[in-house]
């Protein structure tokens, strides 16, 4: 096989306002125009990517996601997730209901898919139709984003007939624009934040 299907990036952010005021040190130093990484003084790990405190929403997305959208609108399918101890910048990495600079992969994807798919149209004349799902894996529990009031609601992990793992039972909504998009995903994590907190 020539294209390796799984690349793993490693994103280090700054340092907080309170880590800085509590004199916290940086252990871990991207090596400069490489992809590897120093941890203390003497190990060296290699990433597809590797990205540093300054490295922009921009950069990130562009890199490590970008082209996937392009792999997805040529009928593939494509997978982004992040994983990290708590507090180490997931969140503020997928973003989600931001257009703007500080938009994450979730806001940038959905520009990029609709501003793709608005110029397919315009010189193929092809017509798509773009259903979202939205949904949460917590403490085993699976919970429908877009159905937060639903609370009798139970969704199973199955395999289709074509052996793809599927969730039955999610609500899919289509959206029109990336605005849209983004006013779905806004609403669903509202009700991550009271279901992860306890706060309403
Ligand atoms: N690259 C970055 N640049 C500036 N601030 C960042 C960056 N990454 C994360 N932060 C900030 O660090 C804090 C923790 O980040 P975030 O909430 O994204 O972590 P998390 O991994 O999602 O945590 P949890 O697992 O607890 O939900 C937030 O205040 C966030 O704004």
């Amino acid at each position: 096989m020539s294209e390796v299907c799984v690349k793993v990036a490693l994103r280090v952010r700054p340092l907080l306002p309170n880590e800085l005021i509590q004199n916290h040190k940086v252990c871990v130093r991207i090596v400069p125009d490489t992809a590897q990484v120093m941890v203390g003084s003497d190990k060296l790990f290699s990433f597809d990517h590797a990205f540093g405190p300054t490295a922009t929403q921009d950069e990130v997305y562009n890199s490590c996601v970008q082209p996937l959208v392009e792999t997805l609108l040529r009928g593939d399918n494509a997978t982004v997730f992040c994983f990290g101890q708590t507090g180490s910048g997931k969140t503020y990495t997928f973003g989600g209901g931001n257009l703007g600079e500080e938009g994450g992969i979730i806001d940038r994807v959905a520009e990029n898919m609709f501003s793709l798919l608005w110029e397919k149209k315009n010189s193929d004349g092809v017509e798509t139709k773009v259903r979202v799902t939205y949904l949460e894996l917590y403490m085993e529990q699976l919970q429908d984003l877009l159905e937060p009031h639903n609370t009798d609601k139970e969704l199973f992990i199955r395999e289709n007939d074509k052996g793809n793992t599927v969730v039955v039972g999610a609500k899919e909504r289509v959206v029109t624009s990336a605005e849209e998009l983004l006013s779905v995903v806004e609403a669903g994590n509202v009700l991550r934040h009271i279901n992860t907190t306890g706060d309403e």
